[in-house]
């Protein structure tokens, strides 16, 4: 059995909410969480990366900058907490995979772009740091995104019965793992990033606990109609998308003078209705679907997506051993060691790259 090793994952998604940190261990009975650390953003630099994801800013690159010097602070804050946490060295952990914050995601055009100052994280940290992990993928053609499929096969995957993983974050993606191995997936749209800035916009607070508000609303049928027709839902995989599409523009373009609470409705409908329909498409057999992600916190949603399917049991993560706000971030853990272990770490069968490749850049501890 080889001796297990540590690595640390750090995570902060499309939401803006902060930054996940987990320690993983990794041995040859699989990957294990010892530790879990959450830190929020300070709102300016919450505000500042909000900012940042839209395009026409003043003086984007010299903010830019700036910005990824205060995610690499943030990163380092919330590690040196998991390290005191869970009583371990910095020597300790082989390296730390760091995700960034992601401003823009345009591989068609062939770049990804997470802000991160990762010379400055080893340097504050005293770990190595495996970051920049989605930019060869496109570089091989790839969409660079989703990520996590192969981490949710190590982790959830059954060989007697097929299972299906949402992660319910800003955007939602799926993982489609086969029991007979093969895994596919892709991403199914906006996951929580409406909710949270029609719920931002007319009662503040970053989001809507539980889904409460969307459960006061109605669904309107034609706003359903407008929001779903939008080109993205019928793509086929590979597929990936962020806030350079589902923003506040393309919020505003589709609303009219629907009322606030009807119109949150709708938004937790549509996520909804993304999901219902691309596991239908794509696994109708699956019996499981295991949630993860801060949407699995979102009461309103699960109940939505349950209507909508009925034949398939929707399972937390944590009953599957890894809670919701753990997933992504060990996820960026193991692939670190898979840089480390020179293994790659893309499926093409999911991002669509020209083949495996090695993700990620190294800055040394
Ligand atoms: N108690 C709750 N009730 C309702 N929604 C919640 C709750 N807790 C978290 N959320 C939702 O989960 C979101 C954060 O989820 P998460 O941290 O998984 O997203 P992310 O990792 O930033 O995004 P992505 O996966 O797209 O990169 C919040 O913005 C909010 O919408
Ligand atoms: C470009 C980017 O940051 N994409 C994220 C985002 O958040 C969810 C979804 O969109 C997914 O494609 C991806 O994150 C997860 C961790 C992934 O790569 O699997």
């Amino acid at each position: 059995m080889r001796s297990p090793e540590l690595y640390a994952g750090l995570m902060s998604g499309t939401s803006l909410d902060g930054v996940d940190a987990v320690l993983l261990e990794v041995s040859s009975a699989g990957p294990r969480c010892l530790a879990h650390r959450h830190q929020p953003f300070a709102p300016e630099l919450a505000g500042e990366l909000l900012a940042l994801n839209q395009r026409g800013g003043e003086d984007e690159l010299h903010r830019a900058a700036l910005a990824a010097n205060s995610v690499a602070d943030a990163y380092a804050s919330v590690l040196d907490e998991l390290m005191v946490a869970a009583q371990v060295s910095a020597q300790a952990v082989r390296a730390a995979g760091a995700h960034g914050q992601t401003v823009r995601h345009r591989p068609e055009l062939g770049f990804t772009l997470q802000l991160l100052n990762a010379a400055r994280l080893a340097e504050r940290s005293g770990i190595a740091v495996v970051s920049d992990l989605r930019s060869r993928d496109v570089a091989a053609g790839g969409q660079g995104a989703p990520l996590v499929p192969t981490f949710h096969r190590a982790v959830f995957g059954r060989t007697e019965h097929d299972v299906a993983v949402l992660n319910l974050g800003g955007m939602g993606n799926l993982s489609l793992l086969h029991a007979d191995g093969r895994t596919l997936g892709f991403d199914t749209g906006p996951g929580n990033v409406l909710l949270d800035l029609w719920h931002q916009r007319h009662r503040g607070g970053p989001f809507d606990p539980a889904g409460a508000w969307a459960a006061t609303g109605q669904v309107d049928g034609l706003l359903l109609e407008r929001l779903s027709s939008e080109a993205f839902f019928s793509l086929p995989p590979p597929r990936s998308t962020g806030r350079d599409l589902f923003g506040a523009a393309w919020l505003q373009q589709h609303v009219r003078n629907e009322a606030p609470q009807d119109v949150q409705a709708t938004l937790a409908e549509l996520t909804a209705w993304t999901v219902a329909n691309a596991l239908q498409t794509h696994l109708p057999q699956a019996q499981e679907l295991i949630v993860c992600g801060g949407g699995a916190f979102n009461t309103d949603l699960l109940g939505r997506l349950r209507r909508r399917l009925p034949g398939v049991s929707l399972v937390d993560s944590s009953e599957r051993g890894l809670p919701p706000m753990q997933v992504e971030a060990a996820a960026f853990a193991w692939l670190a060691q898979r840089f480390m272990t020179g293994l790659p770490g893309n499926l093409p069968a999911v991002t669509g790259a020209r083949g495996p490749r090695l993700l990620g850049a190294l800055h040394p501890a």
